[in-house]
């Protein structure tokens, strides 16, 4: 068996992107952030205070047959960003891309912090991190994607994100139509939680890549890509109007300059992030400031190989073999 969902940037910069997921009997649609950064299936519900649920899509168990309360379940989560959410837990049938998880841990919110509430366009995370990650207690809840593998033709899936463009999660089997050159397989590290992996060299503007490696994660749920300064440096150098922008946070330059590509090797293959990828906004609209998708790692401790850097390819989750798969797209 497999699954196979759409998904779509959230607005103009890809912050985020959106793939609804059907929880319950009868089936409520929920539009969901797949992260592969984070362990949690958390969404906003008829237990979320009235003022935050405002504008979002709720998840109501009592209007489900098939929702039972876990007793006694809690969960807490807080985000780098110090976002954060908690809430107590439920079981229930959750569908994504047409393949059905018949008792799934669904995280209602009871709380959750602002950066959510303004984010209406989705409705809580499915976490597709390592079940290590979880934040449920007293006993951690398996992901969606862990209780799916057994049954899944392959454990494994696909993110095949896009620059404005609508994307997929394919669930138990790998779509190479979506890829251009070779998948480059490499040893995916998730006892954190990530999907930890190690590139094997880096270059800008087509450069040969150079040998120095970049330990990070591949992390769905994190718009950026996040390097160290030496990495973000070597980069920015080659962009004229380049600068750090205190109340931005970030590298800023012109948004007429033509940026240089960025690779990077992977499992014996290169995948090369186009210029126009990295040019993610103008700083506010009209601006012709435009803010940097390759930015600092640096007061962050990890890696972060996000949206930025997964657009650029077709990314196999390898949970089976306990790997990472990159194809140039
Ligand atoms: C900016 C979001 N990313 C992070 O905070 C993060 C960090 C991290 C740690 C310290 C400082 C900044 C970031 C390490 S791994 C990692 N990745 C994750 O935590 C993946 N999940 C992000 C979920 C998430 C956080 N804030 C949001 C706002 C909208 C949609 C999704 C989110």
């Amino acid at each position: 068996q497999t699954g196979s969902a759409n998904t779509n940037p959230s607005d103009s910069a890809d912050d985020e992107y959106i793939t609804n997921v059907s929880i319950g009997t009868p089936a409520q649609v929920l539009p969901l952030d797949f992260d592969t950064g984070s362990s949690d299936l958390w969404v906003f519900s008829s237990e979320t205070p009235k003022s935050s649920a405002s504008g979002h899509v709720t998840y109501s168990p009592s209007k489900s047959s098939t929702a039972k309360k876990l007793s006694g379940a809690s969960w807490s989560i807080t985000y780098g960003d110090h976002s954060s959410s908690s809430g107590d837990v439920y079981t229930d049938k959750v569908t994504v891309g047409g393949f059905s998880v018949s008792s799934q841990a669904v995280e209602s919110a009871t709380k959750v912090s602002t950066q959510f509430v303004q984010d209406t366009v989705i409705s809580g995370l499915l976490g597709l991190g390592f079940d290590v990650g979880n934040t449920v207690k007293p006993r951690a809840q398996k992901t969606w994607f862990s209780n799916a593998a057994n049954s899944l033709a392959q454990p494994l899936f696909t993110a095949d994100l896009k620059h404005q463009q609508t994307g997929s999660y394919n669930f138990g089997f790998i779509d190479t139509t979506l890829a251009k050159g070779p998948i480059g397989y490499t040893p995916a590290d998730g006892s954190e939680g990530y999907w930890g992996f190690t590139a094997t060299g880096y270059s800008v503007g087509g450069a040969k890549l150079n040998r120095n490696s970049i330990t990070g994660i591949a992390d769905t749920g994190t718009t950026l890509l996040l390097l160290d300064d030496d990495v973000v440096n070597a980069y920015y150098n080659n962009v004229e109007s380049a600068q750090y922008d205190d109340s931005q946070q970030g590298v800023v330059f012109d948004c007429s300059e033509d940026l240089p590509s960025f690779s990077f090797g992977v499992g014996g293959t290169t995948i090369t992030i186009p210029g126009s990828l990295i040019n993610l906004t103008p700083v506010s609209d009209g601006s012709s400031t435009c803010f940097g998708g390759l930015q600092s790692s640096a007061d962050i401790g990890i890696n972060i190989f996000g949206d930025v850097a997964l657009k650029a390819a077709l990314v196999v989750f390898d949970l089976g073999n306990e790997r990472l798969g990159w194809a140039q797209k």
